[in-house]
């Protein structure tokens, strides 16, 4: 496959460009649904999980787009190979150029077998999974026992990056499904508090610890592993105790077993699987002993059965493809910049973060596959809270102010906590929000709701209008059920992918992310004064000598 090109090569970027400027920027969402009764129909997909309960409904009848614009979007889709590029992941080509790896977190779910992809380990993914199951199933049933004979009542998981934020994300989003006698703790900051504050509410005796780190060097990761062993140690003395309450989960077996971890206490997984992709691997293990194994496996199947829809739907049908290129719509032709995902779901408090990792560290690249610096933005920047909050926070912004924020809402049609009238009013705010969004409110209705008096008062008119066209897509969870959620996070996965497939970056790799960690690992030896504070600029220097002059300790 040739990737000699940028992205805004393609005839179909010209095309989009042009509509942009002839009709795109000025369409008018009010008279687009006037003008066409089935404009909801013809812009919504559902889906429905072929093995499993997973059903969504996406709507992205509420955009910037009419159907020759929908068109070309798909069209640039095409022209990019991203049906091409999709084929090459499955089968597991090593797409990930950079780092010369396949990129194969499809391969972890895909347990019908369904897509024969090609890579070394694809074959001991049910291994590790029946590892996990048993290890899960004798913690939670009390079979397996700490060092003094007690059962465990909490798990820390001790992991950062992906390594933290999917299991983190996951057992929050399917509490419903938790054992509620087994505390969960998720410690990830190098920040001593974090760790100093779970362990307050942990006894030795019963804790396990899960170190969930894919290469076993990451430094918060190792420190915070081995302040926790330091603090169990105290307790139980012997250094023999430490199989029976720390676990690894790693590609990295050989640092583990120098870490003090039992072979049989290694959760393996494959190079194949990026970090932010990881929580399907062994670093869902926290996932399994919080909700049990036969839910973690429908967290799988929910997202195989997205990944056959993404493999199979033609692109008109294919929902992470119509998420891909209306995000791109703005991203890259209106100047969007940022975007909004909005959960109306308590449990689904910590999605935006989850996904501001799959997204921003996936697609914040700016070098084409071809070597060249890329000339338009890529990444999209993600952010979010859940609705009803964010409403009361920052909405005020989305509505009237001078960014455009495209924006996704999600929401659950089934609750799992039926209160009073609760879901109904959840929803009824989930169903005005891009109402109020794409239709606004003009300055006739303004005036019409003013008295005499105050319709004189432009400067509160002006305050009051709405001017609506403001884009969003709605996306209804039947229920944010273990294969629901697997669905949706697969959605995005490979709303995700196709973006990198579409910009002709690398979505898979990460090395934005290592200058700073060699920085401070040059500067650390200077604040334990083992260096003198030099070979740094006047600025770094002065901060650095701030601290080491008004340090207590
Ligand atoms: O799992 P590891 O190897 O400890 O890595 C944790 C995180 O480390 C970060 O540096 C990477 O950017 C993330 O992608 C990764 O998830």
């Amino acid at each position: 496959m040739s990737f000699n090109h940028l992205a805004s090569e393609l005839p179909a970027w010209a095309k989009l460009q042009k509509l942009y400027e002839s009709k795109g920027k000025a369409i008018d969402l009010r008279k687009a649904f006037d003008a066409d009764p089935k404009r909801f129909e013809s812009y919504s997909r559902a889906f429905t999980g072929q093995k499993t309960d997973a059903a969504l409904l996406v709507d992205v009848s509420k955009n910037l787009i009419d159907d020759e614009i929908f068109a070309s979007l798909l069209d640039l889709a095409r022209e990019a190979k991203v049906e091409e590029q999709r084929d090459a992941m499955y089968a597991g080509e090593r797409i990930n150029s950079s780092e010369d790896r396949s990129v194969l977190h499809i391969a972890l779910r895909d347990l019908p077998g369904a897509f024969g992809s090609k890579a070394e380990g694809v074959d001991e993914v049910k291994g590790e999974l029946a590892h996990m199951k048993s290890f899960s199933d004798a913690v939670r049933s009390g079979a397996h026992k700490g060092y003094t004979g007690k059962a465990i009542k909490s798990i820390v998981n001790i992991g950062i990056g992906g390594s933290n934020l999917g299991p983190l994300m996951v057992t929050e989003a399917l509490k419903p499904y938790a054992k509620r006698d087994l505390a969960a703790h998720f410690v990830s900051n190098i920040d001593g508090t974090h760790m100093v504050e779970a362990l307050r509410q942990c006894d030795p005796e019963t804790t396990l610890f899960i170190v969930a780190s894919k290469t076993f060097t990451t430094q918060e990761t190792i420190t915070n592993a081995t302040t926790a062993r330091d603090w169990f140690l105290k307790t139980a003395g012997s250094k023999e105790h430490v199989s029976k309450h720390f676990v690894a989960l790693s590609t990295n077996v050989k640092a583990a077993t120098d870490f003090g971890i039992a072979e049989q206490n290694m959760f393996k997984f494959w190079d194949w699987v990026g970090g932010r992709y990881s929580l399907w691997s062994a670093i869902g293990l926290s996932i399994c002993l919080v909700i049990g194994y036969d839910n973690f496996e429908q967290v799988l199947l929910g997202a195989h059965d997205m990944d056959e829809h993404f493999k199979s739907a033609p692109l008109e049908q294919n929902i992470p493809v119509i998420l891909a290129v209306i995000g791109i719509w703005y991203n890259n032709f209106f100047g969007a910049q940022s975007y909004a995902q909005l959960c109306y779901d308590q449990y689904m408090h910590r999605f935006a973060a989850y996904f501001q990792q799959a997204s921003m560290e996936s697609n914040g690249k700016g070098v084409a596959k071809n070597g060249k610096p890329v000339n338009y933005e890529t990444g999209e920047i993600l952010w979010g809270e859940p609705g009803t909050d964010g409403q009361h926070a920052f909405y005020q912004l989305i509505h009237q102010g001078t960014k455009l924020v495209p924006a996704d809402f999600i929401a659950p049609v089934e609750t799992h906590n039926p209160t009073g009238q609760h879901h109904d009013i959840l929803l009824s705010n989930f169903f005005a929000q891009p109402e109020a969004l794409a239709f606004g409110k003009t300055e006739e209705e303004v005036k019409a709701e003013l008295s005499t008096e105050d319709q004189g008062n432009s400067f509160l008119v002006k305050s009051k209008i709405f001017s609506g066209n403001r884009p969003t897509n709605s996306i209804m969870i039947q229920k944010i059920s273990p294969a629901g959620l697997g669905a949706l996070l697969s959605m995005y996965e490979h709303k995700i992918a196709t973006q990198g497939f579409i910009w002709n970056i690398n979505s898979f790799d990460q090395w934005g992310v290592e200058l700073g960690k060699v920085l401070a690992k040059k500067i650390l030896p200077s604040l334990t004064g083992e260096k003198g504070v030099d070979g740094h600029d006047s600025s770094t220097t002065g901060l650095i000598n701030y601290y080491l002059k008004n340090r207590k300790q």
